[in-house]
């Protein structure tokens, strides 16, 4: 039985949830909602991603009122990379993808992934930060990554969980969260509106 909606279009996060063997439909709102919102003026990374999941949690249960689903818990997250108070965010192109591993190379970056769920007029937030160092990266390194194509769809242009893995020295912090759905925070949020696992 359906146990919750999830508002992402992240084949990641539908893998997690399915670790955790939540039964769970895909709902996103409907294509040409946009991009996510953008980073306000002064708005400091660390409340970007929060906010920017509680938009995620919201505009699904919006979805799910105007497709007249039963009402069920929306679960949604954002995954940001954070070097030196910048946003790193999913590359636009090579080019970018190349600027932003080249800024990742050498050095500890921070990953948030914030997670959100709604459930009737309530809204459950946790937030997951991990530090993650990557080893120097040779030019012919970043080449060969841009060439696999792995970085374009994912924050701070690498997955952990591909090739990338390779650049990662050490992480503090929550793998599953770096992925882009940190399961012990997810699983906390879960167990507030009911849902135990298996
Ligand atoms: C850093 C990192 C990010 N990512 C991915 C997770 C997210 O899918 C993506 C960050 O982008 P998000 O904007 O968080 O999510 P999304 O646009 O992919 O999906 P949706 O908004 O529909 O939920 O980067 C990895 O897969 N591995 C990594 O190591």
């Amino acid at each position: 039985m359906t146990a919750l909606y999830l508002a992402s279009r992240s084949p990641r996060r539908t893998e997690l949830l399915r670790q955790l063997r939540i039964d769970h439909q895909v709902l996103v709102p409907p294509a040409g909602d946009g991009p996510d919102e953008p980073q306000l003026p002064g708005e400091p990374a660390a409340e970007y991603v929060r906010r920017t999941a509680r938009e995620k949690a919201m505009r699904g249960e919006q979805a799910m009122r105007d497709l007249g689903l039963p009402a069920l818990p929306v679960l949604a997250a954002d995954t940001t990379v954070i070097l030196d108070g910048d946003v790193l965010g999913k590359p636009a192109d090579r080019a970018d993808a190349m600027r932003i591993l080249a800024r990742l190379s050498g050095s500890a970056h921070e990953v948030h992934t914030a997670v959100a769920l709604a459930h009737g007029d309530r809204l459950l937030e946790d937030v997951s930060v991990t530090t993650v160092r990557f080893r120097p990266l040779a030019p012919a390194d970043i080449e060969r990554y841009c060439d696999s194509g792995e970085p374009y769809d994912k924050a701070g242009a690498y997955g952990i969980q591909g090739l990338a893995g390779v650049f990662v020295e050490r992480i503090d912090g929550s793998f599953t969260g770096v992925m882009g759905l940190p399961l012990f925070e997810t699983a906390r949020l879960l167990a507030k509106v009911g849902i135990v696992l298996p």
